[in-house]
């Protein structure tokens, strides 16, 4: 019988165990169970899991039999109503006995369930399930949020959009909006192609693409849309010579870069794409991924490197001129991954606890289970998959002020290499201080004024990141006393500054990203002259103030008569167009 308790115990996880649910179950050799047996009882079970937890607390089970816990009895009525074979256990074991003596309560408890779900047969009650549909209209009945669509690079490395439509994506009908894809069951083959960035559709929400021959062979990439904002707003082309990822793995927009690279610079000489990454076990995955993308003849990794350690002035650098830069972050932006699993366990009184299985591989504390409110919660990863980022939790203002240090560090660091033309900086998160508050402080930066080094404006901007409506905003008492622009020129730079917000239609996360360029005084012809900026700036058009709007004075410009700030939400529909309201 060692199943049911084996995975009872991996689910309960008392040793704290770092992984995902798959590795912590693999690498385990101490278990008496095929590992395989066990990850299936347990993802089949968290799928049934809502539906069996009001199963088993109408039928009172766990009050009468005091030798199940909430764990075991939503395992053992998973296989006593479901699993093909029926409890895997022989016929006079305690736990097996213990379960069959409810089964008639169950199976009519079961049946009943179905129909409260509307569902005239059990073959739609599981597809239903299958599809993820009962836990979607539980959890967005609790969060009324906006569904995340799986976003899909495809990968011109390799292949082309003409050649995932018609092999991939055969049969799938195109939509005309991302809200059709948004809403949409796993099951309903439909696709949404962005308007903002080539190469990029979006599909519904379950959508299971993991196991396409194109995914494993790097055809197609898993990327949220606003993940790929920055290398298509850095706009490399072959006279920006090489280019620099300097925080890279798990590597998205690496291989991202690299297909634009590889796109743009069929007859120039060969551009190559430097990769830093710092930590070695994400650096490990970066290889893995860029090797899948085939971008490695493009991408050249260093594993484990810093790079502020890196010498803008060294001779492998010399032809840099352009640099990404997605430092770490607070990760407040990042949505939940349709990749993880929630169990509801049923409760021992009235109520119920919930179970989530997250995917993290790295923190011990997204193993951890915290009891509030009758509800239980483990954090736990299913599949060996390392995020772009990962959320940062608690001490917020001191963890700001760290991460915004370290981002302005890294960005000026950037900002030192000679040719270098181009950067942008971007993070996942939603904070001022990590965002426009980085990007003002870099702009009146010593190093920024020396290399003549400034924001990209709006108007200047690749096509899809011009049309993109959500910009920047001002916080004002966040921002460093010492910026010391005025007015118009704050107002520029919140409208060069791109957002996405999470939760919405759109179906982004909380994203951030601002691209910068050197003037061509300084040695480089880009043809933007120095006022483009501010021009841009007041090319918007000002709506003034409405009552009860709460005026923001720039620390610097007291006298400023106009005002930008972070955009109220209005309603579902929609982001603000620009800073201004
Ligand atoms: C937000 S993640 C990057 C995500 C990545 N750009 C992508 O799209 O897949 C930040 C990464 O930067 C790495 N990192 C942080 N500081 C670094 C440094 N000084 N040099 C190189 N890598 C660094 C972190 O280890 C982490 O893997």
């Amino acid at each position: 019988m060692s199943l049911y308790y084996e995975a009872a115990a991996v689910l309960a996880n008392p040793d704290s165990a770092g992984g995902s649910l798959k590795s912590r179950i693999y690498r385990n050799k101490d278990l008496k169970t095929s590992s395989a047996q066990l990850f299936a009882l347990i993802s089949e079970a968290s799928k049934w899991s809502l539906i069996l937890k009001d199963v088993i607390e109408r039928c009172g089970l766990l009050a009468e039999e005091k030798k199940l816990t909430p764990t075991l009895a939503l395992l053992l009525t998973h296989d006593l109503l479901l699993a093909k074979c029926g409890v895997a256990a022989h016929a006079n074991h305690v736990l097996k006995l213990a379960i069959l003596r409810h089964k008639a309560r169950l199976s009519a408890e079961f049946t009943k369930a179905r129909i409260r779900h509307g569902h005239a047969t059990l073959d739609a009650l599981r597809q239903a399930v299958e599809e993820g549909e009962l836990e979607e209209v539980d959890e967005l009945s609790k969060k009324k949020a906006h569904r995340h669509p799986r976003w899909v690079r495809v990968n011109t490395l390799q292949t082309s959009m003409s050649e995932q439509l018609a092999t991939t994506f055969a049969g799938y009908e195109k939509a005309s909006n991302v809200q059709e894809v948004q809403w949409a069951s796993a099951s309903v083959k439909k696709y949404f192609e962005d308007p903002h960035i080539p190469n990029l559709l979006a599909l519904p929400p379950k959508v299971d693409l993991s196991k396409s021959e194109a995914y494993a062979n790097g055809a197609i990439i898993f990327q949220d849309k606003a993940s790929c904002f920055p290398a298509y707003l850095l706009d490399v082309r072959p006279d920006d010579g090489d280019v620099i990822d300097g925080c890279a793995a798990p590597g998205n927009k690496t291989t991202h870069l690299a297909a634009i690279v590889a796109e743009r610079n069929m007859h120039a000489k060969r551009q190559k794409v430097f990769a830093y990454e710092r930590d070695q076990i994400r650096a490990a995955t970066l290889q893995k991924l860029v090797k899948r993308a085939s971008a490695d003849s493009v991408v050249t990794i260093k594993p484990g490197a810093d790079f502020l350690a890196a010498n803008p002035d060294s001779e492998e650098f010399a032809d840099v001129g352009a640099i990404l830069l997605d430092p770490s972050c607070s990760g407040s932006g990042i949505v939940g991954r349709d990749d993880s699993i929630m169990m509801h366990l049923p409760d021992q009184a009235m109520g119920a606890s919930v179970v989530t299985c997250k995917r993290d591989k790295k923190r011990k504390r997204d193993h951890t289970m915290t009891q509030s409110n009758n509800s239980t919660t483990l954090h736990m990863g299913l599949d060996d998959v390392i995020p772009e980022e990962t959320p940062v939790e608690g001490q917020l203002a001191e963890r700001l002020t760290a991460l915004s240090t370290f981002q302005l560090r890294i960005l000026t660091h950037a900002m030192r290499f000679p040719k270098a033309r181009k950067i942008t900086y971007s993070t996942c998160s939603v904070h001022f201080e990590e965002n426009e508050g980085v990007v003002f402080q870099a702009l009146v930066s010593e190093i920024a004024s020396v290399r003549g080094w400034r924001i990209l404006p709006r108007n200047l901007q690749v096509q899809g990141m011009k049309d993109w409506t959500q910009r920047g905003f001002l916080e004002p008492e966040k921002l460093d006393p010492r910026v010391d622009l005025d007015h118009l020129q704050k107002k520029a730079v919140c409208n060069a500054c791109i957002r996405c917000e999470k939760g919405t239609e759109e179906g982004t996360m909380g994203f951030f990203v601002a691209a910068f360029i050197r003037n061509a005084e300084f040695g480089f012809d880009s043809n933007i002259s120095s006022n483009d900026a501010v021009e841009d700036a007041e090319e918007d058009e000002w709506q003034g103030f409405s009552d009860g709007d709460e005026i923001i004075k720039a620390p610097m410009q007291q006298q400023a008569s106009t005002a930008f700030k972070r955009p109220r939400k209005k309603g579902r529909r929609g982001c603000t167009a620009t800073v201004d309201e």
